[in-house]
């Protein structure tokens, strides 16, 4: 089947640079994703977008060049509940990949089971009304029944406006919760104002939650961007990110985001991406947790 990118589409950055930061031995790069290709592995129809295709060769080809050993790659919304090109990249990666997968109710047994075999930890709930419609929550409680018996956790996407009409449903999930890209911070707003400390609360009440400090690239207001070498981007990111890892050393992750779905300005260089870590991670210590001992100890406990 032949795709029409969404006008004004960017494409992932060919030829990112080296990253100055040397991650350590073993890191993983927590939340990634493919699209497609279209032609192999269809976007479904309720997509909010249709993106470039962004395929596993491209991204293991990107893992190895930033110094990344393994993935976690998550099912963007443009494959909605079909999940075929994210298992896809699961069993093609040598075991150096795990899943995140989207599920709806009539999901079988059997086949929760085939994605457990394959590599899938977890399920995510997306909560961003631009990318997907509404699921009722008695769905989603369901279905976290139902993966958590298979030691599986949720991820939640939302933006922090949304999180205090969320918080009672976030606070009754009975797996791990891990919060995409720090719930969206406003960073315009003070890291210290009602809006933040409202999810750091989030974080400090509840030990199942862990936050994905990514995706400083979506949220940064004032840049400068991870182009051109800069090797100090988004900083009005970096005192949000740095307490979350500084408070919760244990329960943080850290991803590429690529492709970067439905960024609208800019494309990062993701090796200036990677070099954005040690501004928010500042000891060896703190960097080996964030890159290494918490996605390992989620996605890989079995090694860990
Ligand atoms: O699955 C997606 O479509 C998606 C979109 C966005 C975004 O548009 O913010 O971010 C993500 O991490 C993933």
């Amino acid at each position: 089947m032949e795709f029409q990118k969404t006008p004004g589409w960017l494409d992932w950055y060919d030829g990112p640079s080296k990253p100055r930061f040397k991650v350590p031995a073993g890191s993983v790069d927590a939340h990634c994703h493919v699209f497609g290709p279209g032609a192999e592995f269809p976007y479904v129809p309720e997509r909010k977008y249709t993106p470039c295709d962004a395929s596993k060769q491209q991204l293991y080809a990107l893992r190895d060049h930033l110094g990344f050993a393994r993935n976690v790659v998550v099912q963007a919304t443009c494959h909605g509940a079909d999940n075929r090109a994210m298992v896809d990249a699961l069993v093609h990666s040598n075991g150096k990949a795990r899943g995140v997968a989207t599920v709806k109710r009539s999901v079988g047994d059997a086949e929760l089971q085939a994605m457990h075999d394959a590599g899938v930890r977890g399920v995510r709930f997306n909560f961003v009304k631009r990318l997907v419609d509404f699921t009722p929550k008695d769905e989603l409680i369901e279905i976290a029944n139902r993966i958590n018996k298979l030691g599986w956790h949720v991820v939640i996407y939302f933006e922090a406006v949304d999180l205090p009409e969320l918080w009672d449903f976030f606070t009754s999930l009975p797996t791990t919760v891990v919060v995409d890209h720090m719930g969206r911070p406003d960073v315009t707003k003070p890291v210290d104002g009602p809006e933040f400390e409202l999810f750091v609360k989030f974080m400090r009440e509840h030990k199942n939650v862990w936050s994905k400090v990514s995706c400083p690239e979506r949220l940064s207001v004032a840049g400068p961007r991870a182009l051109n070498g800069e090797q100090n981007a988004y900083r009005d990111v970096v005192p949000f990110a740095k307490r979350i890892v500084e408070t919760f050393p244990d329960r943080v992750l850290w991803g590429t985001d690529w492709p970067h779905p439905n960024l609208k300005d800019h494309m990062p260089d993701d090796g200036l991406l990677v070099d954005f870590i040690p501004h928010i991670a500042v000891t060896p210590e703190l960097q080996r947790k964030l890159l290494v001992d918490n996605p390992m100890r989620l996605y890989w406990p079995e090694e860990s």
